[in-house]
């Protein structure tokens, strides 16, 4: 006999899930916010991005509409934990090769995705369909409100066509069943402590995966050939890293430094770089 796992549908589309005000709100957040993002043509906006701009405020309602939102996927699918949430813009030359989203050693804990649809095919960019290889649908037509949800494993393997013209925007969603993945309990233990009043004694931010910050053109994973995100906005804001362990050929970024601008070191001791941007 079947076990009910085997029984369940591999994939869910739900129609005009989220509000088009609250599509617009994910846009206007990701907008004043996105940065360089995980692959080329590509920007986004993760929760830890909301902390290291200085955006605390922008924070709140994020959290508050994808609570409410994960929520009610949650109901769908019982006993799932929520993990990773980004707000992904694909630009013009974006697309995404055949994949399951647990496709790498470090993914293996996302169960399933869901992909909300923040604008349209047709009004807000062309291309960008998206593919399931086997099985039905095959195509996804990707509208303002809609949501994508599948398992993220190989049963569910996917593309996305490249973007011809506009911007294409989505929120991804990934849950699993691991609680050691449990981003939101990290982030409500971040939330209570007192990080909305600015100061010096911001807490440290919990950092995103090293991996989110490091842009390189094709070679991604190849760190040394590319460029940290938190290190360039620190060098744009107009100040160098003065650290204790300089000394060594890289320096890590999430561990205790100083800032100095010309030739004044400033006496303030940020746990790390996200903490320094959050308060210069
Ligand atoms: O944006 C989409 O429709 C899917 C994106 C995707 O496959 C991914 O980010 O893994
Ligand atoms: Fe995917």
């Amino acid at each position: 006999m079947m076990d009910e796992e085997e029984t369940k549908p591999l994939r869910y589309l739900l129609r005009q899930f989220l509000s088009p005000e609250e599509c617009k709100e994910l846009e206007f957040i990701h907008k004043s916010n996105s940065t360089i993002g995980y692959r080329s043509n590509v920007f986004s906006t993760t929760l830890s991005h909301l902390i290291a701009t200085h955006s605390p405020h922008f924070l709140l309602p994020f959290v508050e509409e994808l609570f409410g939102c994960q929520f009610q996927l949650c109901i769908e699918f019982t006993g799932l934990i929520r993990g990773i949430k980004i707000i992904i813009s694909w630009c013009r030359g974006g697309s995404i090769e055949w994949h399951s989203d647990d496709n790498r050693p470090y993914l293996k804990q996302r169960h399933f995705t869901a992909v909300c649809y923040l604008n349209s095919y047709g009004k807000d960019f062309k291309g960008g369909l998206f593919h399931f290889q086997d099985g039905e649908p095959t195509t996804v037509v990707p509208m303002a409100g809609d949501v994508s949800i599948y398992t993220a494993d190989d049963r569910n393997i996917h593309s996305v066509d490249e973007i011809i013209e506009g911007e294409r925007l989505t929120l991804a969603l990934w849950f699993t069943r691991n609680g050691d993945h449990d981003e939101d309990a990290k982030l409500i233990s971040l939330l209570s402590n007192d990080m909305f009043h600015s100061s010096i004694n911001v807490p440290k931010p919990f950092p995103g995966s090293d991996n989110m910050y490091w842009f390189s053109g094709d070679a991604m994973s190849d760190q040394k050939s590319g460029f940290d995100i938190r290190w360039a906005r620190i060098i744009m804001l107009g100040f160098d890293i003065y650290s204790s362990q300089e000394k060594s050929s890289s320096l890590d970024l999430m561990e205790p430094l100083q800032l100095a601008r010309e030739s004044e070191l400033y006496e303030l001791k940020f746990v790390n770089s996200l903490h320094a941007l959050q308060v210069i």
